[in-house]
């Protein structure tokens, strides 16, 4: 089967991107490992499936695969580069797009200067529903990562995040202990690992080690996990810009109940087709 693909990115967290509105598709584990190596496949952090909606208020589904195969619920750099691709495509004129995800709805919005805004809703702070084992819900957890113990905040933008503050983001262990509290006995789907630097109450720097895919340049969810985080802690305002190693997001929370609002770019790189 000859399937046509985007290749896309969202501040170097890439993506193949597929229609699967207007091409038959069959994807299995082992396919999309294959696909996203970066030596013998096409290469990318997250695989993005486009689909018809299966509910008539909704425009598109479209579902989120990791470099290792495991579908996920929720990307933000991902979002962005599905509004892009849908209205590149002409598979849609809407400035305003409400896609449907494995974690519920997402309403996109096409800005100028190819900018996308993106309503990644209501982040969920419940222990059992992240999932975390705690007993209790609180801003700040203290995890015991082979005998040493961290402080971390746990917070699921439909998917799991862990997100530790720390005083240098060049030197943080994201290569080292993000590997370890990804897969922390805690965290039962395994987690995204966030080092966020508060670099002043609206600027933070960031770098993510995320589920399935290990350091990306940029993660959209994380970006916004991390501000939930810094504000729970009383760190940062309601607007901030998160510095990632592959550029800048915007990021508004305010609070309590409120969805957390993402601006960011998305980029196409190139096209292509590939036997599946
Ligand atoms: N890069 C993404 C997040 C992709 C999914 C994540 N690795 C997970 O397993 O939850 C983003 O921009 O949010």
């Amino acid at each position: 089967m000859l399937v046509r693909f985007s290749k896309m990115h969202g501040l170097g967290n890439d993506f193949m991107v597929i229609d699967a509105v207007s091409q038959r598709v069959r994807l299995s584990e082992q396919t999309v490992r294959r696909l996203a190596d970066r030596h013998t496949g096409i290469g990318f952090d997250q695989l993005l499936l486009v689909e018809p909606p299966t509910r008539p208020d909704l425009d598109f589904r479209y579902r989120i695969y990791n470099a290792d195969g495991s579908e996920v619920e929720h990307c933000g750099n991902g979002a962005r580069c599905f509004a892009r691709f849908v209205r590149d495509k002409r598979l849609t004129v809407k400035d305003e797009i409400a896609v449907e995800t494995a974690r519920g709805k997402a309403i996109l919005k096409m800005l100028p200067d190819r900018l996308v805004e993106v309503d990644m809703g209501a982040p969920c702070l419940n222990p059992v529903e992240i999932p975390f084992a705690a007993e209790l819900q609180a801003p700040v957890y203290s995890l015991d990562v082979k005998g040493n113990l961290y402080e971390v905040s746990a917070v699921s933008m439909g998917n799991p995040h862990a997100v530790l503050v720390v005083d240098d983001i060049d030197t943080a262990p994201v290569k080292t202990l993000g590997p370890l509290i990804e897969r922390h006995p805690r965290f039962p789907q395994r987690v995204n690992v966030g080092f966020m630097q508060v670099l002043s109450p609206s600027h933070i720097a960031l770098r993510v080690f995320e589920r399935g895919a290990g350091e990306t340049l940029a993660c959209g969810t994380g970006a916004c996990a991390a501000v939930v985080a810094g504000r729970l802690r009383g760190l940062l305002d309601a607007q901030v810009k998160v510095s990632l190693p592959g550029g800048e997001l915007y990021i508004g929370w305010r609070g309590d109940g409120a969805s957390v609002m993402m601006t960011g770019p998305a980029t196409t790189v190139f096209e292509g087709q590939v036997y599946l």
